[in-house]
């Protein structure tokens, strides 16, 4: 039996029509001639199948991924309709409105900071909430709130979720890191091993300084961005991977293009369908690859130093560093080496970026104020001459502290910190309520230039904590690495940044070498500190603005 076939030609090229600015049309065409042809000799059921193949495929290839995206956008509305229902009653900067919120979702990341600044006018002591990309963030503010949240449990107020939410851990730094954070314990081996490791510490700082900043009589043009990172990356590796691989500039720019990777691939995961993802990721921020190239490179050292652990070496003769803390903390499948290095990269990530950030705004203040510079050398000079480069002397260094705190008060790393996501109703202990599901923060910045908390803070008053200190049994109060409910640099709290006592000594040094050895200005001489940019809830410094070097001569 045969069936009429007197228009298959033209029947399906009609059905690749519409999709033929998207295709090679000459091979569609062609296609579509030869299925035609072959279509007079099969059976109906084949002949059928075959006239549709090219539909089918062009299904595929369009039709599929537009109802993906389309159930991915009606989820996303669902989800953010029901958020915006249970967050009617927080007042709101921005637009109220669902409809214009999405659009403010997106002109928020120019002006997060004007909005926060405005709620904490408007609503000081409460709570007040603003769009931004991901969802409604709410602001708390005043010493009381910020306590509360400090108290509250990690089953009501959690750390590792909000994390989850801001750098999409799945997809970039990895969940089993975040969820399974037994390398916290590994970061107390980090700061109870201070004394031990400083010297190695200083010997990097000072290695590194000599390959970024020559030590010549003319003047040298420093980029603060890129030689702040080599600094502090180099500094960080010796102390997490030792020598010599700390000195291997590969293995320094895979750390630091990780970091600078995390951002760019969590708003893609923020942004795009679950199934585009990884594509995208590949494609603008390749966090596997800088996964696999870390595990290349540290393979031989990690195997080696579990091979010593399981041979049953002593801790005291394993080298003392992040490593050997790591895989003496480390159980069963924590013991790989993919494992660790996924962890001695976030554990980079926290130490390099911050560190480096703050480095960049130090250095800008004393180039802006140079008067410092001469108090500055000789408490350090001072200090090394009756301590050494010691733990005890570095914490001596009482006006280093201050001023180093002073500038990260006036230019922090971001507009809010210690965000938290409620897992339950919270309630705060003036009775307002955070719903379930929503993330809440802190207004660090305006906090920290705020007149209640600091007389006149919009001057930069770089001995402010020394003037304030106060020694009990020997403890200074108002350090930098004292966090407390209005100072909030490295947090507040039960997750109150465990890397500071090791940060604030590495940041020391790197600034007591800088005062000691090289003299510094501003390129335009007389210049103020550069204004900072605000993206969303970063803070992104000027580095087109050099500082210059040269080897000490006053
Ligand atoms: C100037 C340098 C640094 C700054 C300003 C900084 C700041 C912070 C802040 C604000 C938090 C969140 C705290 C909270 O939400 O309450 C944090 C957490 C953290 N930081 Fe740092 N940090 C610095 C250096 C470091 C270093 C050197 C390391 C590692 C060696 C590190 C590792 C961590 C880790 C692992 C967490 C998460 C803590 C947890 O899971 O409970 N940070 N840091």
């Amino acid at each position: 039996m045969s069936y009429p076939t007197p228009s298959l030609h033209g029947l399906v090229t009609t059905v690749i029509q519409p999709f033929q600015p998207f295709l090679n049309s000459s091979n569609i065409m062609l296609h579509a001639a030869s299925t035609a042809d072959s279509l007079r000799s099969q059976p109906f059921l084949q002949q059928a199948l075959q006239l549709l193949q090219p539909f089918l495929t062009l299904s595929l290839l369009f039709y599929i991924p537009l109802a993906y995206c389309g159930i991915y956008l009606v989820n996303m509305v669902i989800a953010e309709l029901i958020m915006y229902y249970r967050l009617r009653t927080i007042p709101t900067v921005g637009t109220a409105n669902f409809f214009t919120y999405f659009i403010d979702t997106w002109t928020s990341i120019w002006n997060t900071r004007d909005m926060v600044a405005e709620g904490y006018q408007k609503y000081y002591g409460g709570v007040y909430k603003f769009p931004q990309i991901g969802g409604w963030m709410i602001m708390a503010s005043g010493t009381d709130m910020v306590d509360d949240i400090r108290r509250a449990p990690d089953d009501e107020l959690s750390f590792n979720e909000a994390l989850e939410d801001i750098f999409h851990t799945g997809g970039t730094i990895g969940d089993h890191v975040v969820h399974d954070a037994y390398h916290l314990n590994s970061l107390i081996s980090l700061t109870r091993n201070i004394e031990a490791y400083i010297g190695d510490l200083r010997d990097e700082i000072v290695s590194s300084y000599n390959t970024n900043i020559p030590l010549t009589k003319e003047w040298t043009k420093v980029n603060v961005t890129n030689v702040g990172r080599s600094l502090i990356t180099r500094a960080t590796s010796r102390i997490f991977v030792g020598l010599p691989i700390c000195q291997d500039p590969e293995y320094e720019a895979n750390c630091i293009n990780f970091i600078l990777e995390v951002v760019p691939a969590a708003v893609i995961l923020q942004l795009s369908p679950r199934l585009l993802a990884p594509v995208l990721i590949k494609m603008f921020a390749n966090i596997p690859k800088r996964v696999r190239d870390g595990v290349k490179m540290l393979r031989p050292i990690i195997e080696e130093r579990l091979a010593q652990a399981d041979a049953g070496l002593d801790k005291e003769e394993m080298p003392n560093d992040m490593i050997s803390w790591l895989i003496a903390d480390a159980k069963g499948p924590q013991r790989t080496v993919e494992d660790l290095t996924s962890r001695i990269l976030f554990l980079g990530f926290g130490s390099i970026h911050s560190t480096s950030g703050a480095f960049g705004s130090a250095l800008y203040h004393l180039c802006a104020y140079p008067e410092y510079i001469g108090p500055l050398r000789q408490e350090i000079e001072d200090v090394i001459e009756q301590e050494g480069w010691t733990k005890i002397g570095i914490s001596k260094m009482y006006k280093l502290d201050s001023f180093l705190k002073e500038a990260s008060r006036m230019v922090g790393q971001s507009t809010y910190h210690v965000t938290r996501k409620a897992l339950k109703d919270f309630t705060f202990s003036n009775g307002l309520v955070i719903p379930a599901g929503a993330s809440v923060s802190v207004a660090t910045h305006h906090m920290h230039n705020d007149e209640r908390f600091y007389p006149e803070p919009e001057v930069f008053k770089g001995f402010r904590f020394y003037d304030m200190m106060t020694f009990k049994d020997g403890k200074p109060s108002h350090q930098m690495l004292t966090t407390s409910a209005d100072y909030l640099s490295f947090g507040y709290g039960r997750h109150a940044c465990p890397g500071r006592f090791f940060a604030v000594n590495m940041f020391k040094i790197v600034m007591a070498h800088l005062l000691l050895n090289y003299d510094i200005r501003f390129e335009e001489e007389g210049r103020a500190h550069p204004p900072v940019t605000a993206i969303g809830n970063a803070i992104f410094r000027y580095s087109d603005v050099p500082v210059m070097a040269r080897a000490r001569q006053t």
